[in-house]
């Protein structure tokens, strides 16, 4: 569904992704995994087109996906929930998920009902302003908006950055269901392995700006904690 090949990132002088290689594999959920610093959201960033590359190529659903603007990027059917969540505080929940229907083609105006179904506590709180909601709150909502596009596939940056354990849970497995039930194709940022292994099928590790292991995510080893993922 989304093949990176031979990405390079330059922040000025800083060379950060070097002839990055990235598969993602339609109907699976992948998971991006590396120590702090490794290069993982600047690789987001560059999928999204919200930051310039230096030179490489990308294929998403057949098409040149470097060639497209971010905004174009998001209509095409790519849903992205950045580090940190990023909603509008001072905006209601309802408008803060009207932001994500601006990207979609078909110009509906309603937000699709089975946003609501999938985080009632959205419905719930519908006319809340986004900042008086809990960090797990907060992170529904961020899913929800990337949602509120139909995309085909959802990127995720860290979705469980400083949320409490129970709504974790609950996150892996609204995760879990898109991907499974729904065929939503997954793209994740994850440090909590635990977390990683029960919603990913796939992993990816980087280190220092380049990938330096894939596979299945049943073949995770014990080495390749050690060497790349352990603090
Ligand atoms: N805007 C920026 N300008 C300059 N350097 C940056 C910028 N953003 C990130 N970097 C540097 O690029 C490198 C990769 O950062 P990045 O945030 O992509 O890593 P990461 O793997 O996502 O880390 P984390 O897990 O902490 O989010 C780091 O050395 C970081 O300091």
């Amino acid at each position: 569904m989304l093949t990176i090949e031979n990405l390079n990132q330059f922040y000025g002088e800083s060379h950060t992704l070097w002839d990055l290689n990235l598969h993602v594999e339609e109907g699976k959920c992948t998971v991006l995994m590396g120590r702090n610093g490794v290069g993982k959201t600047t690789l987001l960033g560059c999928i999204m087109g919200l930051l310039p590359i230096k030179s490489g190529n990308a294929q998403f659903m057949g098409q040149s996906l470097f060639d497209y603007s971010a905004e174009k990027r998001a209509s095409m059917g790519i849903g992205y929930v950045p580090q940190g969540r990023q909603i509008f505080p001072a905006m209601t929940v309802e408008e803060n998920l009207q932001i994500g229907l601006s990207a979609r083609k078909d110009n509906i105006k309603k937000i699709p009902d089975f946003i609501y179904e999938l985080f009632p506590v959205l419905k719930e709180m519908i006319n809340r302003r986004g900042g008086d909601l809990s960090g797990g709150q907060q992170q529904q909502l961020a899913i929800g908006r990337a949602l509120v596009v139909d995309p085909k596939l959802l990127i995720l940056d860290e979705p469980t950055e400083g949320i409490q354990p129970n709504v974790v849970q609950e996150i892996g497995d609204i995760i879990r269901k898109l991907n499974q039930e729904t065929g939503l194709t997954v793209l994740l940022v994850e440090q909590k392995l635990p977390f990683a292994r029960k919603v990913a099928d796939n992993f990816c590790i980087m280190e220092r700006g380049k990938r330096v292991a894939i596979g299945n995510i049943d073949d995770l080893s014990e080495d390749l904690i050690k060497e790349y993922l352990t603090v």
